[in-house]
């Protein structure tokens, strides 16, 4: 039957660049927008011809790109040809099909080969869908002449078609073909993709990581297989290797990433077309994967927003080619920057820590102290603390502010140095303006930086002022919201859960 599987999108928010490198660790939060894979299959019986020919029918469908392609997979050598235009081609969900595949051969046994075989031969039968955040529908919303708020974003339809940018705007450091928010779609897509085909062929599984059933799982040796082939897809897709904060926080949700070794992929590029796949998944599941994952998430009754200024994007690919081409040529200043940012990086980190051990210790003052100070801006907070637990409290929300500050000035120093727009000066009013907010924590560039949307974390109920303010600012507020849960297995088509939220999300307005 059906398999969904559905993974989250993604917020750098500390370590941009320098999670490229280890060991330096990037704070990513994974987010409420999640990417959905359905798999079942094609045909109720085998075709009797697929016997013969030994090839497999895969049909992928992405209802939001009005996409439609065909493929047939070899099951001789797991490689998959399309037979419809290559202009539909999906470079991530092709090679996330056969490594996946490639993965079951891996490490079934010959009677476990056998039921595969059968299966694939009833073909494959793929739908991709992500959730609206993941996409900019800005120039929809000003086009119907609906206000700049997040009621006119839930009033869209849910799985709304994906606008293209402008053709002749793509390109070097310009703009990526969809208007995308930055919040990690191919890496999400990738993983969704890889979660529900293993699931189906029988490699892992993955109930106990259903919404219900979250608490009781045992280990993740099942996550860590949809790791590796995920992460191993995505980046010979992408023709580079990223840090991987992406598909990590898309497996695992919402944690402190440090990156995996290059190496461990090695075996998957220098792979020549004569390669047997299974050979190169198997060396790729032997190596050794080194990455660290370690448990983050916000203190309590903060909230993470994102706010869309209204760009379509940014190429990331092309701005960390320019901040590389910097470290080489200016490697003494360029590591001084990168130095200040880790200890910013740090810092930052070390404050949240300690404002979640304070919430824990007592969570009765840690909560009087978000409330008031969710009421005024951050030069009064200080003033308001009458005990010293609650100035200690205070003293930490002022240490995340600041490191926030000097993580801000060495980014844009970086980007800069690097000639390219890392903090923008139009990013750079629209974060300081929300900064001096009431009840704004902070405020930032996730990940690359560019023209993507920023991120704030505001402190208890401020949150909807933000949002007002930043309507009038021009600046769309998105529904996105921190949500630390990875790859889930899902019960239902994602279309019929969301037509129902849409209905009660209309209801509410
Ligand atoms: N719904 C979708 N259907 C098919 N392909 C998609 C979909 N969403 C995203 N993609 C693919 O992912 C690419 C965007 O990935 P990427 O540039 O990594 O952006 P992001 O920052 O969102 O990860 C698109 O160009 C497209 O190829
Ligand atoms: C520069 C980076 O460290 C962070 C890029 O983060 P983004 O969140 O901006 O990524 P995209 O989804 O690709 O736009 C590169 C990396 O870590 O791979």
């Amino acid at each position: 039957m059906a398999v969904v599987a559905s993974a989250p999108g993604k917020v750098l928010m500390t370590g941009g660049y320098l999670v490229l490198e280890r060991p330096n660790a990037g704070i990513v939060l994974s987010t409420n927008a999640r990417f959905y894979a359905i798999v079942k299959p094609l045909y109720e019986e085998i075709k009797p011809e697929s016997w013969a020919w030994g090839w497999a029918d895969v049909k992928l469908t992405s209802p939001q790109m009005a996409r439609e392609t065909m493929y047939k997979l070899s099951l001789k050598n797991l490689k998959l040809q399309s037979v419809s235009s290559s202009e539909s081609r999906n470079p991530f969900v092709e090679h996330a099909v056969e490594y996946a595949i490639a993965a079951a051969h891996a490490t079934f046994d010959n009677d476990k080969k056998d039921i595969l075989q059968k299966l694939l031969l009833k073909g494959l039968d793929i739908t991709i869908l992500g959730c609206n955040e993941f996409y900019s529908y800005r120039n929809q919303i000003e086009m119907r002449g609906l206000p700049l708020t997040p009621q006119s974003l839930a009033s869209l339809p849910p799985f709304t078609s994906i606008t293209f940018n402008a053709e002749d705007s793509i390109g070097e450091n310009r703009k990526p073909e969809v208007a995308k928010t930055g919040l990690g779609s191919s890496a999400a897509m990738t993983t969704a993709v890889v979660a529900s085909l293993l699931h189906y062929i029988g490699v892992v599984n993955l109930s106990s990581f259903s919404e219900d059933q979250s608490h009781g799982r045992k280990d993740d040796r099942d996550l860590d297989m949809v790791h590796v082939i995920a992460q191993t897809a995505h980046c010979i897709s992408q023709g580079k290797v990223g840090s991987g904060f992406d598909v990590s926080s898309a497996v695992y949700g919402s944690q402190r990433y440090v990156r995996f070794s290059p190496e461990v992929l090695s075996s998957a590029q220098n792979a020549g077309m004569a390669t047997p796949l299974t050979e190169v998944i198997d060396d790729v599941l032997k190596a050794k994967w080194d990455h660290e994952r370690t448990k983050f998430s916000l203190p309590p009754l903060m909230t993470l927003l994102l706010g869309e200024p209204g760009s379509g994007g940014s190429s990331t690919p092309s701005m960390v080619g320019a901040v590389k081409k910097w470290q080489k040529s200016d490697p003494q200043n360029s590591l001084e920057t990168w130095r200040k940012l880790s200890e910013g990086n740090s810092a930052l980190e070390m404050h949240l820590n300690t404002l979640c051990k304070l919430a824990e210790r007592n969570y009765n003052v840690y909560e009087c102290v978000i409330n008031y100070c969710s009421l005024l801006p951050a030069e009064k907070w200080l003033e308001r603390a009458n005990e010293p637990s609650q100035a200690e409290i205070v003293r930490e929300l002022l240490g995340a502010r600041d490191a926030m500050l000097g993580i801000r000035y060495y980014m844009r120093k970086m980007g800069e140095a690097a000639g390219i727009p890392i903090e923008p000066e139009s990013q750079t009013h629209l974060l300081d303006t929300t900064m001096n907010m009431e009840g704004v924590l902070l405020a930032g560039v996730p990940g690359a930086g560019g023209f993507d949307a920023v991120f704030a974390v505001t402190l208890g109920a401020s949150s909807e002022n933000v949002t007002k303010t930043w309507s009038s600012l021009n600046v769309l507020a998105m529904l996105v919201t921190e949500d630390p849960r990875g790859v889930s297995l899902e019960v239902n088509d994602p279309r019929a859960k969301e037509i129902t939220a849409a209905v009660s999300s209309i209801q509410l307005l």
